[in-house]
Parts: structure tokens; C-alpha cells; sequence
């Protein structure tokens, strides 16, 4: 992480975003330091969007505050200090990569040097194509280049990877790293906890409008790894299931107990000594399974926030 001089970059304080009944964002508290390369990871429709709308000054949080670099999101983006990636965005059609990366820095006080911007977002070779003869991954790493063009100091990107292959996605987290190792912040959204893995340095995940982890990757995936032990416990659940060889978390859903453990065999064998199921299942835990299991986790501190007893 570079040298912290001033304010973070990035500081949400209880930010809340509604739309209608649906609490988008649901009380965000977050702060990104300078330099810092940052994921934020979610399943579909978890405000992933909806935080960078806040971020950017698209639209203000109904409750709580958003500062960039100490400012409003709004005059942060007017002084430069923001570049934004977002998921749509069509391109002017007829005008070369180079005289519309141009025509963008010509829109800057202070932009990033035209040969900089092109080799930052690896565009040289094709700085003469036509914007509209472009294979996706190419115009993505536009998109990419015109956020960099006002050398901003945080970049923010909504899923920059989605819609690309493996091959182009490759290439633009490869510009992606050469931009934040000069030292500048990265924001981006992802699906991917693998995404999140090569390229950031700390991983905030999102679902439900909430932060539900925030950790660094390898944090975030021993949470992710491990099986799922779960059954109909015999005669009702007891305690002490937490004191199970293996066991990390509890869970009581659907009548059944889920127990998250780092070793199932282990884990298996002294619930059967115990003779103390029925119908027992065994199960990877995936991406998805994580989120809802920290979701839910989530849930159960706010509903009690002692945490329940086994
Ligand atoms: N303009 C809007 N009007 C109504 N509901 C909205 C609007 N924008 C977002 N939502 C709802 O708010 C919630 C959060 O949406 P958001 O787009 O922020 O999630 P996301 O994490 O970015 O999802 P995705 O990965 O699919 O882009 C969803 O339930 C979505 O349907």
C-alpha cells in the first residue's frame, strides 16, 4: 500500500440507497486507503452497482455520506481525482483508438501524456484502428484508457471483465496492474472471486446492500473453501456442534444443521460416534453457497448480536 498522505480514498459512512421497497444499499460502512487495489465481490444484484453510482456522484445516498479523497463524490470527479469505467457506454463510431483517447484528454486540465495512455492500456498497436472495428476485449481496454486519460487517482470499473474471454480479460487486468502499481487506487466489481484473487489486494464482499466480509483474498477464500456437513439432527439439535473436529460455523436452517468444516471425514466420523443424524449430505461450498452463508450470518449478528449459543 503507498504511503497514506491526506484523506483516504474512498470513506462511506452508514450509506443507505433505496429504490421503492428494495434496500439496494443497506447501510455501507467502508473506507479504501490510497494505493490500495480493491474488489468488490457480489452475486447479482447486490449493490455492487448501486455503490459505484454513489461513488461517482451519480446520484446521492437517501441516508449517510460519501467522500472521495475528503471531497463530495461530485467535486472529486470536477478536480480529476476520479476516473470511472462503467458497464455500458458506447463509443463515437468513425474516429481512430489514438483521436479518441486524445479527444478525451483534451477534456482534462492535466491528462496523462497521449503515448502513456496508450501503452498503460496496451492500445499502441492499434491506435490507428476505427473504434467501431474493435473485438470486445479491445474496446473494453478503450473504455479502460479513456478512464485513465485524466490521470485520475482512483480508478473505479463495474465489472470490467464481464462479457470478455479468458484471453481479454487477462489483457485488461494486466493494464489494470500496471496502472495501480504507480501507486494510484483501484476499484473494481466483480462476480469472480477469482478475478478478485490475481488482481486485488483486499476484497470487499457485498450481497444483500451490505458488507458481509472484507478481508485480503486468501481471508476471503478460507472462508470459500472447506465442505458443507449437513444433516437432520437425531432427537433435536444439541450443543457443542462448533466443538466438532474440523467445524468452523454453525448454521440452523430448513430444520437441518450446516456445519461449515475444514475436514469433513474428521468431521463425519464424530457426529456418526455420536450417533447424532439422519440424512446426511456433504457438499463443496461454491461461490454462491458463500455469499448466502455470510448473508445470512450477517442477518443472524444483527438479530442477535451476542450470536447464538450451541
Ligand atoms: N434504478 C433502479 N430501480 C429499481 N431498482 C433498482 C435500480 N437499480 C438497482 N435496483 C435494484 O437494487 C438492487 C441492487 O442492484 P445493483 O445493480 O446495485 O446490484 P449489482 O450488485 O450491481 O448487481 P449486478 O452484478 O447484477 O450488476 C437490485 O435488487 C436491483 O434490482
Amino acid at each position: 500500500m503507498a504511503e497514506q498522505h491526506g484523506p483516504p480514498a474512498v470513506v462511506f459512512e452508514g450509506v443507505v440507497k433505496a429504490y421503492g421497497d428494495v434496500r439496494a444499499v443497506d447501510g455501507i460502512d467502508l473506507t479504501i486507503h490510497r494505493g490500495e487495489t480493491v474488489a468488490l465481490l457480489g452475486p447479482n444484484g447486490a449493490g455492487k452497482s448501486t455503490t459505484i453510482g454513489m461513488l461517482l456522484g451519480l446520484f446521492p445516498p437517501d441516508e449517510g455520506t460519501v467522500e472521495v479523497f475528503g471531497k463530495k463524490p461530485e467535486l472529486a470527479m470536477r478536480a480529476g481525482h476520479l476516473g470511472a469505467m462503467l458497464q455500458e457506454g458506447k463509443m463515437i463510431p468513425r474516429v481512430s483508438v489514438r483521436e479518441l483517447v486524445d479527444f478525451v484528454r483534451g477534456t482534462y486540465r492535466d491528462p496523462l501524456p497521449l503515448q502513456e495512455v496508450l501503452e498503460l492500456a496496451e492500445l499502441t498497436a492499434i491506435a490507428d484502428r476505427k473504434v467501431d472495428r474493435l473485438s470486445g476485449g479491445q474496446a473494453q481496454r478503450v473504455r479502460f484508457a479513456l478512464a485513465l486519460a485524466g490521470d485520475p487517482d482512483l480508478v473505479v470499473l463495474d465489472e470490467p471483465t464481464a462479457a470478455l474471454d479468458v484471453e481479454s480479460r487477462r489483457e485488461l487486468w494486466a493494464a489494470m496492474q500496471r496502472y495501480a502499481r504507480r501507486g494510484n487506487t483501484v476499484l473494481f466489481s466483480t462476480h469472480y472471486l477469482e478475478e478478485a484473487d490475481d488482481s486485488a489486494d483486499r476484497v470487499i464482499v457485498i450481497a444483500a446492500g451490505r458488507v458481509v466480509a472484507d478481508g485480503t483474498t486468501s481471508q476471503i477464500k478460507s472462508m470459500v473453501e472447506g465442505r458443507t456437513v449437513s444433516f437432520a439432527p437425531r432427537g433435536g439439535p444439541s450443543d457443542g456442534y462448533d466443538l466438532l473436529p474440523g467445524v468452523t460455523a454453525v448454521e440452523f436452517h430448513g430444520g437441518r444443521v450446516h456445519l461449515r468444516t475444514t475436514d469433513s471425514d474428521r468431521t463425519v466420523h464424530a457426529l456418526a460416534r455420536a450417533d447424532a443424524f439422519t440424512d446426511l449430505e456433504v457438499s463443496g461450498v461454491g461461490l454462491e453457497e458463500a455469499f448466502i452463508a455470510l448473508t445470512h450470518r450477517a442477518r443472524h449478528r444483527e438479530a442477535a448480536p451476542e450470536g447464538r449459543s450451541l
